[in-house]
């Protein structure tokens, strides 16, 4: 799809998105929390900038953060490996992110001003690392909305007897002992806090895992017809989506009970809400 469709298209669900939650976002005591959990490539991204766009001319200042912009550094990745398990060098699972620079960057957001702007961490996929500190953008007014973007928001642990069976290659012939998917569903609970300061979560609902590797594979083509430094080979991308799948199912089964808003999406990403 062309990129201008996908604006529009965004646009027009930003629009039924905010008319519906306008009222509880002008009635909020401080900033509102709009999160908006998909999984990779079901347009979170694109979404939460024109919901962003729509709410600065509306209702007033509105800021973007990706749960994706704090995953931890590549020497921290590193160390993580060595000290836990060996698949945890790359980054994205549950356990990852650096939820304390979350936290605290959504702590301090309400009281942005010029004397004390707000910096909002940035992650550089080029490089796989966290960007310089010098590119993170700095907000110097409190934001009325602020739209949390993430693959895995909302995800609550599964039950450990289903981490027995192995989804994946890689599952079972890397994590034979499943202490990586172990360790990965029990950080989960670590990331409630996070879900708690949400104040609504809408749901872009992916048809299935299945969709979800073409999607990555899309994107993956678009990156090496750019040249891009982070493009992967098809070998590489697939195991590297499988590091995903577990918590990927796990979110396409519980997030549609637990989501205030659902927009289910066809194939090419098309909502089938509104009708
Ligand atoms: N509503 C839409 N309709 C059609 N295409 C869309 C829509 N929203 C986004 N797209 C397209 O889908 C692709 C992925 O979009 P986007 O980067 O917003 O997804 P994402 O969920 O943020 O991805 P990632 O998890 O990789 O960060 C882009 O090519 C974008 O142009």
């Amino acid at each position: 799809m062309e990129s201008t469709d996908a604006s529009t298209q965004a646009h027009t669900l930003a629009a039924t998105l905010m008319s519906q939650l306008g009222d509880a976002i002008a009635l909020h005591d401080g900033p509102f929390v709009l999160g908006v959990s998909g999984l990779q490539g079901s347009g979170k991204s694109t979404l939460a900038a024109a919901i962003a766009a729509l709410a600065n001319e509306r209702d007033g200042p509105a800021v973007v953060l990706s749960i994706d912009d704090v995953y931890l550094t590549r020497t921290e990745r590193k160390a993580l490996s060595r000290r836990v398990h060996p698949l945890l060098k790359t980054r994205g699972v549950p356990g990852t992110h650096d939820l304390p620079l979350l936290i605290d960057t959504l702590d301090r957001l309400p009281h942005a001003s010029p004397d004390h702007p707000v910096a909002l961490p940035r992650f550089d996929k080029g490089i796989d690392d966290r960007a310089p500190r010098d590119r993170w953008p700095l907000v110097t007014k409190a934001p009325r909305l602020i739209v949390l973007e993430g693959w895995c928001l909302g995800v609550t642990p599964e039950d450990e007897v289903s981490l027995a069976t192995p989804v994946n290659d890689l599952e079972r012939n890397e994590d034979v002992d499943a202490s990586w998917r172990l360790w990965v569903n029990s950080r989960i609970d670590d990331y409630l806090p996070v879900w708690d300061r949400i104040d609504a979560l809408a749901l872009l609902l992916a048809p299935s895992w299945d969709v979800v590797r073409a999607w990555r594979g899309e994107a993956e083509e678009a990156l090496h017809a750019r040249g891009a430094p982070q493009a992967m080979d098809d070998v590489a991308m697939e195991r590297f989506l499988q590091h995903y799948e577990r918590v990927s199912k796990l979110a396409l089964r519980v997030l549609p009970g637990m989501a205030d808003v659902v927009v289910r999406l066809d194939g090419r990403r098309r909502p089938t809400f509104p009708a």
